[in-house]
């Protein structure tokens, strides 16, 4: 798998019952943060157990509220809310070492703590401004505490030996936290250059993203619970360009497509050539029936102008078919949309060519024309 860590990798995966559809990247990101769920759910209930046998009752009830915060993460993560679930450990671990420095005083060692919880907004995939956000809230909170209680002067309440002990604990929790969470992002990277140096991510022809790409996106859109429209475009007859007019026209065709679609969309949307003479279009914060007009303008708008061919000699009318599908909420399975939307283009071509239909509704284009018709 490409990885520094491969066999880390592969012992991961086996305590997996992934579902159908998940990408390599999506896989590691899932099996190490279950790991960190768990692996923090386990150090959190020794914490509680050692403090209820030393009788410190403030900081395990902080303890066993730290428990109900991990699981709480353990299962949005498993319903695959997981950048919620990464964000809300990292929050409350944050708060939490923020409210343990008020007991322990600023002993050295917590700040591993919230670096930890850095780390764990670092990998995952959000905005970078959204990121940088929960970056400074979580770094201010315990620096903050950190500050305060050291020109108060408190002191570690435990007996010097409990105290080490605690402190050698957290440490090793925390190495193993690190090492999970440094290996995935180590992960994620190695399969961003390695897609940057293998330049799948475009299509050579339309310039349009490759089919891997546009999935690869299209769950990272996904993850959060904006609507999205996607839409499967097709040209009608291509075939018949093709033997007509030959297999460079088709290709031209396929290039000033992706042009038009290009202006007609906001730059935002996303365009991926999915096979042959199919491209996938996914719009986010696209719904209802501003969607239906989207796709409505590309019918019209990609087939108002002949397509020029053979160096200007020749001209065609060409149109398309779009089938469209929208989002339900929380809907997270990107296959499942691109079928329902290529079922709406089976519709589309079915009655007829140059029109859309969309989950509510047919929507012939009222622009009569002729496909394919040549121009001198
Ligand atoms: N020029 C060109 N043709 C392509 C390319 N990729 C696929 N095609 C052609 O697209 C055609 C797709 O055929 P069909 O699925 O029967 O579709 P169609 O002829 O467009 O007919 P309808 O989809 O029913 O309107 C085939 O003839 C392919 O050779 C390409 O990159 N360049």
């Amino acid at each position: 798998m490409g990885s520094p860590h491969p066999h880390l990798a592969r012992w991961l995966l086996r305590f997996e019952d992934f579902p159908p559809g998940l990408t390599e990247d999506e896989k590691t990101f899932h099996a190490t943060f279950n790991v960190v769920y768990v692996l923090a759910i386990a150090s959190h209930l020794l914490y509680a157990g050692l403090m209820l046998w030393l009788g410190e009752m403030g900081i395990l009830a902080l303890d066993l509220g730290m428990l109900v915060v991990d699981l709480v993460c353990l299962q949005l993560h498993r319903a695959r809310r997981e950048v919620l679930a990464a964000n809300l450990l990292a929050l409350g671990t944050c708060a939490q070492i923020s409210l343990s420095l008020g007991y322990f005083g600023p002993a050295p060692g917590f700040d591993y703590f919230y670096f930890g919880a850095l780390l764990c907004i670092y990998c995952i995939r959000m905005p970078f401004t959204r990121r940088l956000l929960l970056c400074l809230i979580c770094l201010s909170m315990p620096l903050l505490a950190y500050v305060v209680l050291m020109f108060q002067g408190v002191a570690n309440p435990l007996p010097p030996g409990w105290a080490f002990a605690f402190r050698l604990i957290n440490l090793c929790v925390l190495t193993v936290f690190f090492t999970l969470v440094l290996v995935q992002m180590g992960w994620s990277a190695d399969r961003l250059r390695q897609r940057f140096e293998s330049r799948e991510r475009f299509d050579e022809l339309t310039g349009a993203l490759s089919r891997a790409e546009l999935i690869d996106k299209g769950r990272e859109m996904l993850m959060g619970t904006q609507p999205i429209s996607v839409m499967m475009v097709d040209v009608d007859h291509l075939g018949l360009i093709n033997e007509t007019w030959g297999r460079a026209a088709g290709d031209q065709v396929l290039k000033e497509l992706v042009k038009r679609m290009r202006s007609i969309l906001r730059g935002e949307d996303l365009i991926g050539r999915y096979g042959g003479e199919e491209f996938v279009l996914l719009s986010p914060r696209l719904h209802g029936e501003r969607a239906d007009q989207v796709a409505e303008r590309l019918c019209k708008g990609a087939s108002a102008l002949p397509f020029v061919i053979n160096d200007g000699i020749n001209s065609l009318d060409v149109s398309l078919s779009i089938g469209v599908a929208q989002r339900q909420s929380g809907d997270k399975d990107l296959e499942s949309l691109i079928a329902k939307a290529d079922v709406n283009l089976f519709r589309a071509k079915r009655e007829g060519c140059n029109r859309f239909v969309s989950d509510n509704q047919l929507g012939p284009v009222s622009r009569s024309s002729e496909s394919h018709g040549s121009r001198s």
